[in-house]
C-alpha cells in the first residue's frame, strides 16, 4: 500500500510499550526547513503524547540529509539514547543529485542500524515535488514525523 492509502499520523497508543523512561534523539536537516520543521513537530508532539518527557527529547541540527548519518552517529556515540530519529526532506531537482543524496542517506542510516544497538529511524521524505513533501509532513497524507515517533518507541523496546 502506498502512502496514499494510509494516514501517516494515525496511531493506537494502547498497544505501545511504556515510553516515560525513554531518551530520544532527533537529528534534523536544515534543507527544505518548511518540510523538516513540520516533520520535527509531528515527531516531537507524538513522542510527548505517548509519554516521553520533554526533557528527554534532544534535538541536533545538520546542514542537509547527507549529513544525517554523521549527526546520528555522533549523537549515538556521545549520548545515552534509546532511539534516534533522522529527519530530512530530499526533493528532486534538475539533475541526478537527488538519487545520490537520497540513496546515500538511506544506506548510511541503514548502516547505523547494523553497527549500533541504538535504533535510528528513517524519517526522510524523498519526493519528486514539493507538494508531495507537503502532503506527507502534516498535509493530506498525515505527518511522517508522527509515524517515525511511534516506530522509535516500538524499536526502543527491542534495543
Ligand atoms: N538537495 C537537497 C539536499 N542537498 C544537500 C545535501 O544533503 C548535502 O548537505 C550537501 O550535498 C553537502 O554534503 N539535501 C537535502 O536534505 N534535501 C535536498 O533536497
Ligand atoms: C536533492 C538535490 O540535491 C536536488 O534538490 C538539487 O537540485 P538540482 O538537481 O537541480 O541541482
Amino acid at each position: 500500500m502506498a502512502t496514499k492509502g494510509k494516514n501517516l499520523s494515525e496511531y493506537d497508543k494502547s498497544g505501545l510499550p511504556p515510553a516515560n523512561h525513554l531518551r530520544i534523539g532527533l537529528v534534523v536537516s536544515e534543507w527544505n526547513p518548511e518540510i523538516t520543521e513540520n516533520l520535527y513537530k509531528g515527531a516531537y508532539q507524538t513522542l510527548v503524547d505517548c509519554g516521553v518527557h520533554e526533557d528527554r527529547i534532544i534535538r541536533w541540527d545538520v546542514p542537509g540529509s547527507f549529513e544525517l548519518t554523521f549527526g546520528c552517529k555522533k549523537m549515538i556515540e556521545s549520548l545515552d539514547l534509546d532511539a534516534v530519529i533522522a529527519i530530512g526532506s530530499v526533493i528532486r531537482g534538475e539533475t541526478k543529485h537527488f538519487d545520490f543524496v537520497a540513496g546515500a542517506t538511506a544506506q548510511g542510516i541503514k548502516d547505523l542500524n547494523v553497527k549500533y544497538n541504538t535504533p535510528t529511524i528513517f524519517c526522510v521524505l524523498t519526493d519528486d515535488t514539493l507538494q508531495q513533501a507537503i502532503d506527507r509532513s502534516g498535509g493530506v497524507h498525515g505527518n511522517k514525523g508522527a509515524e517515525a515517533a511511534i516506530v522509535a518507541i516500538k524499536m526502543a523496546s527491542l534495543s
